[in-house]
């Protein structure tokens, strides 16, 4: 594991050079797997971005229980990308490779043997997933019902060919025939229905080709691709106060999670702060407001800009109203939206006091742009910021 970890320290520092010259190789030396990548340069970069998480999430969590589990939802999960036995031996031949061209003289036969151990485990975990699975490799789900709100917000309505199994809170990915090979996750924005349907939330991204299908093109009849649904933002039954804190369209996974609370009322109070761009963005507010008439355990406070402000200013004024909140301590905290404004309330919430183990939320990579530096990409996200060594040279460790 040492030997892993300090190899990986190399390459993690030219992490771009590697994840592009793993695709070079794969796709010289086995075309035909092509098609099963994105077309376009930016989703390819995206797809990068993807295989060095999942690299560094390996390498980062050797030691822990959760790889295992983690590497069998990632063999069931793939089975959606027609992932077959083959292709594991194709991308080990070609990681060995871009690992050893990235490593330079720090390749020694141990390292090599190190890997090729470490990539057969994980192989063996991901195809014994895919093949322990009972559920389908993906789930084709028929849009039957679609509403918009203003230009930007669609909440579809799909009816998938099979029951999907999922815990609210959760996330699925999903694909259309309009953007061939392109994945993005959404959530669920209900708790499981008799009739298993299931609806999504989905904010128009400019520039974004599967958003704006979603939001502005699809017809009803049409027909989605569902992956398997995923995430660990869902419920823990404890007797401790529960806050709900969502942005956006991030409302979608607390909306299921408040269905399965309305199904089973709990004891203590629950609070559910909504932060939304404007008043229009509220868009779920009737629903919501009825919730709360029923509900006596449910208090809710929305959050907007002041009028004419920026859409983050939003996010100023609920840190306000969370300052005004006692007790974060004894919190369960559920925190879902746009990746800055999660970070950015996360460690306000552990500056007033909130458990780290009682704060939770998917782990979503802030976006490159967002933070005003140059591409990163998921990988360091799983790191959890880690040193800046390879993003800012001037932080860099003199070489000696
Ligand atoms: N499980 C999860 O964490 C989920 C996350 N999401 C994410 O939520 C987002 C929703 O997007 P929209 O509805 O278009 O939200 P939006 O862009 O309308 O933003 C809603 C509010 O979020 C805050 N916010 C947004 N960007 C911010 C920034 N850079 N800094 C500080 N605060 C900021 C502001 O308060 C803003 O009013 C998407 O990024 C989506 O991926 C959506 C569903 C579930």
């Amino acid at each position: 594991m040492r030997i892993l970890k300090s190899s990986f320290a190399v390459v993690e520092r030219r992490a771009e050079h590697t994840v592009k010259f793993f695709y070079s190789h794969l796709f010289w030396h086995h075309p035909g797997l092509r098609p099963l990548f994105p077309s376009s340069a930016e989703d390819m970069e995206r797809q990068r971005d993807r295989l060095f998480a999942a690299l560094t999430h390996v390498v980062s969590h050797l030691e822990d229980d959760s790889l295992l589990p983690y590497l069998q939802d990632l063999g069931r999960d793939h089975r959606k990308y027609l992932a077959a036995p083959e292709h594991y031996a194709a991308v080990g031949a070609s990681l060995l490779a871009a690992l050893a061209a990235t490593s330079g003289d720090a390749w020694t036969p141990d390292v090599e043997k190190a890997w090729a151990e470490a990539y057969r485990v994980m192989a063996d975990a991901m195809a014994a997933g895919a093949a322990a699975s009972q559920d389908p490799p993906w789930w084709d789900a028929e849009v039957v019902r679609h509403l918009r709100y203003g230009e930007d917000i669609g909440v579809l309505t799909l009816a998938p060919h099979a029951p999907l199994p999922y815990r609210p809170g959760q996330y699925v990915s999903v694909s259309s025939e309009r953007v061939p090979t392109t994945w993005r996750t959404y959530s669920l924005a209900n708790a499981p229905r008799p009739d298993h349907t299931v609806d999504l939330h989905v904010s128009r991204i400019e520039g974004g080709r599967l958003s704006t299908a979603l939001v502005r093109e699809i017809q009803l009849g049409e027909a989605l691709r569902l992956g398997a649904p995923g995430g660990r933002l869902t419920l823990r039954r404890t007797d401790r106060p529960v806050t709900f804190i969502a942005a956006g369209t991030g409302w979608a996974p607390v909306r299921a999670m408040l269905e399965e609370l309305a199904d089973h009322p709990p004891d203590q109070d629950v609070r559910l702060f909504l932060a939304a761009r404007d008043a229009a963005h509220l868009y779920d507010r009737p629903w919501i407001d009825a919730y709360a008439a029923a509900f006596r355990w449910l208090g809710v406070t929305y959050i907007t800009p002041a009028p004419g402000q920026h859409r983050d200013q939003a996010t100023a004024r609920l840190a306000t109203a969370l300052g005004n909140r006692a007790l974060w301590p004894e919190q369960d905290v559920y925190l879902s939206g746009p990746p800055v404004f999660m970070e950015e309330t996360a460690l306000l919430l552990e500056e007033l006091g909130a458990r780290p183990d009682r704060l939770f939320h998917d782990a979503v990579p802030v976006p490159a742009a967002a933070r005003g530096g140059r591409p990163l990409g998921f990988g360091e996200w799983f790191l959890h910021r880690p040193a800046a060594h390879w993003h800012n040279p001037a932080d860099r460790s003199p070489r000696t």
